[in-house]
């Protein structure tokens, strides 16, 4: 058409290396097809259609060169040359595109060899040098606290000047570098390891592509540089998510060594990288009109159905490569005019002409906008102004816990905020608990409190606390501690606390509430075997599971875990369902532990699967101290909150009482009750209902009175102050039993009607028995001994 006429094709070129068994980076071709397309659907360079000829540098510089004079040698001429990704190519392609004149831009090259504005003149890169890695290294030196460092090196430019330029700033901040070695590309680093590992340094600057750099960790292993004892801080750019494991079939030989992916996984833990991040994570519109999570939304989808997608590959680096694309297409916009005030045009474009050179440089040095990878602008060599990401290696996966903002040269590490939060939320937690604590030792003499075994609540409100303190030794960054022998002790000891402490205080609340419980089943249901009693006295015993902080086996250690904690709730539950119908309410938590049960299984289980499966630390401290939090306080209160309300109804109950002390007699009460229920029912909008609730909350207070009789009356028994009363020895296993019989009958009434049969038929029997009992006791035992309490 007369349109497509009037349209100019421009070319640039490209080069992209998408084969080889380590650089089969194909996304960083798809990703510029991309950049194209949607330069040309915005109508970025009017008049004009930006094309672009490639060729494929497999990473190889001989490769490269051959590329270049292709693409030079062949017509059209090529406007700027994209390109290239390896800095060992990119380097003499850069110096050879100098001499025709033409502006070269790489998308991720990062040797800083190509800052030196003497060599390379025209040339720009969308990614920073790998210089800017430096400064945030230091960063996580400072913050560790480390002292002594050792670098180890691959013999290219991208490298060693790298290892060079870390000395100087070593110098600046009196960082000692304790030695300095480097190895071939293709050579076993075993002289370089054994270098180090006799400078007793362990923490170890490393610069390698990723093939040497699986020999390197597969030889550190073998010499036992291992982690955590060694730390690894090295690049963060290589593709593709498990770099460090083998590529080719088999296991990863060096030398006269192998090392399995088992061994390479273990080794990359811990691994320290610093990196632009692979784009930018904020949420305005980039200079294509998308944000970057549209951009990355749209491109998965361009990437599948390209010509290339079977060259996929060094995805992480799309986001440079399609920026880089962008400036070249913007540079050219924006120099179409100053051209034509040099009667100069895009498509009169011609190799050695200094006019188009010096346009097209003054107009890429200017730019500045908002790309996927961030703002990009470029500094008086060329280089990326950015941000750098510190991330870690954690099972498995490359966590971000930092940023460095190269403007401020600031860093910001991902824990400040969120780590912060677990220690008031359990100091909250922990003031709570001594609330409650104090309230079960200020009642610890009250009926409601007493029966419900004091001492065994201070154990369970212990435990809520230990699980509390927890909480901030979780969120503990114990790497702060540094890696001297006091540090690594410490590191030690901060993950045996944290996890004993959870573990111990779990173990110590539930064995205690469950421990109530047996103690009321035992009661309730095992008559001839009273003589297994515990008393409350602080003599229940607790079953602690032994488990220890062993990191070698992780999955036994999980399991031992899981399985004590497993059973010991598992047995909580079966005695609460064997209780479950016993009416003694103030003393039977078998309902509590259900809910509490229930909701530390729905928690805790929740909070393992984030274990498992959440690897950024501080989404995963946040969700489990989280889940810690609300089932100790959720537990707590289930378990409390019924004991609270019980001492204000029983003091209903006894202010009732007072007011007619004559009338104590359990008979007279359990009517004088229902009268007052049925004189009270006569205001009540439903009667029936509050007479029928009424009726049971008292007479459940009642019941829970005299459960506590009967175990005072046991006490006694026990004691055998009974023997004062007779010396006749065969009476006492006559009473005790006849008591038995009684307590598990009475606790059994469920209705007013059985209260009251109950009390006519045996109220004669118990005050005789009263009686005898009152005679032995001292002045306040034998006010407590009444019923109800005065
Ligand atoms: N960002 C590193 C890319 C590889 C290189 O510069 O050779």
């Amino acid at each position: 058409s007369s349109d497509d006429q009037a349209i100019k094709n421009i070319t640039i070129g490209a080069s992209f290396p998408i084969s080889g068994a380590d650089t089969t980076w194909g996304d960083c071709l798809m990703a510029a097809r991309f950049a194209l397309d949607q330069i040309k659907d915005q109508n970025l360079l009017s008049g004009y259609r930006l094309n672009m000829e490639w060729g494929n540098t497999k990473c190889d510089a001989g490769t490269g060169m051959k590329v270049l004079f292709d693409l030079i040698h062949n017509p059209p001429q090529k406007l700027m040359i994209l390109g290239s990704a390896c800095s060992p190519v990119t380097e003499p392609m850069a110096q050879t595109s100098r001499e025709f004149k033409l502006l070269q831009i790489s998308y991720i090259s990062a040797s800083p060899a190509l800052n030196n504005r003497e060599t390379y003149p025209y040339f720009f890169r969308a990614r920073a040098s790998e210089s800017k890695r430096i400064l945030p290294s230091f960063e996580i030196f400072k913050r560790f606290n480390w002292t002594k460092i050792a670098i180890i090196t691959e013999t290219i430019n991208l490298y060693t000047l790298v290892a060079n330029e870390v000395v100087k700033v070593a110098n600046e901040t009196k960082t000692e570098i304790v030695t300095s070695t480097s190895f071939d590309t293709e050579e076993d680093p075993q002289k370089a390891i054994a270098k180090i590992k006799e400078s007793q340094v362990r923490i170890i600057y490393a610069g390698f592509y990723p093939k040497p750099g699986r020999r390197v960790l597969c030889r550190a292993y073998h010499e036992g540089l291992r982690p955590p004892q060694y730390v690894w801080i090295g690049p963060g750019w290589f593709p593709g998510p498990y770099w460090w494991r083998n590529r080719e079939d088999g296991d990863l030989i060096v030398g006269n060594i192998t090392c399995n992916n088992t061994v390479m996984d273990f080794m990359a833990e811990g691994y320290f990288s610093t990196d632009p991040p692979l784009t930018w994570d904020g949420n305005k519109t980039t200079v294509s009109n998308m944000t970057s999570e549209e951009w990355i939304k749209a491109y998965n989808t361009y990437r599948k159905y390209d010509l290339y997608a079977k060259y996929a590959g060094g995805y992480n680096f799309a986001g440079y490569v399609y920026d880089a694309t962008w400036a070249v297409a913007l540079t050219l916009n924006n120099s179409i005019q100053r051209l034509a005030k040099k009667k100069l045009t895009l498509e009169g474009f011609t190799y050695g002409n200094v006019d188009y050179l010096e346009v097209f440089t003054s107009e890429m040095a200017k730019l500045q906008f908002l790309g996927v990878t961030g703002p990009l602008s470029f500094t008086k060599t060329g280089d990326r102004i950015g941000i750098t990401v510190i991330r870690r290696v954690q099972n498995h996966s490359h966590i971000v816990i930092a940023k460095y903002i190269d403007q401020s040269a600031k860093v910001i590490w991902d824990d400040s905020i969120n780590y912060i939060w677990g220690t008031p939320a359990s100091g909250f937690g922990i003031v709570l608990a001594i609330i409650l604590l104090r309230f079960n030792v200020s009642y610890r003499e009250d009926r409601a409190i007493k029966i419900t075994s004091p001492n065994i609540n201070i154990a369970i409100i212990c435990g809520v606390i230990l699980c509390y303190i927890s909480v901030p030794f979780l969120g503990l960054d114990s790497n702060i501690l540094g890696i001297s022998t006091y540090g690594m002790y410490a590191h030690s000891l901060v993950c045996r606390i944290r996890i004993w402490l959870l573990l111990l205080g779990f173990m110590m609340g539930f064995s205690a509430l469950f421990t109530k419980t047996w103690r009321l089943y035992v009661i309730f249901t095992n008559k001839t075997s009273r003589k297994q009693k515990t008393e409350e006295n602080g003599d229940f015993k607790i079953v602690y599971s032994i488990t220890t902080c062993v990191t070698k086996h992780p999955a036994i250690w999980q399991s031992l875990m899981l399985g004590s904690n497993g059973i010991l709730l598992l047995y909580g539950l079966a005695l609460a369902w064997k209780t479950r119908n016993i009416a003694c309410d103030v003393a039977n938590d078998s309902k509590t532990i259900g809910l509490a049960v229930y909701s530390v299984c729905v928690f805790s289980s929740t909070a393992a699967l984030i274990g498992f499966t959440v690897t950024q630390p501080a989404v995963r401290f946040s969700m489990i101290a989280l889940f810690i939090l609300l089932s100790t306080t959720g537990s707590m209160y289930l378990i409390f909150l019924p004991k609270v309300w019980m001492i204000k109804d029983l003091a209903r109950v006894n202010s009732t009482q007072r007011s007619n002390e004559a009338d104590s007699e359990p008979g007279k009460l359990i009517e004088r009750h229902l009268h007052h229920s049925a004189s009270r029912s006569s205001i009540m909008p439903d009667p029936k209902v509050y007479k029928l609730q009424d009726e049971i909350s008292e007479l459940k207070s009642l019941l829970a009175m005299k459960c506590q009789r009967i175990e005072e009356l046991e006490e006694s028994l026990l004691k055998s102050k009974i023997s004062t009363i007779t010396n006749n020895e065969d009476t006492i296993p006559r009473l005790h039993s006849e008591l038995v019989e009684d307590a598990s009958n009475s606790c059994r009434c469920k209705s007013a009607n059985c209260w009251k049969s109950y009390f006519n038929q045996d109220s004669q029997e118990i005050s005789s028995y009263n009686n005898s009992y009152l005679s032995v006791q001292s002045p306040q035992q034998r006010r407590v001994s009444f019923l109800p309490k005065d």
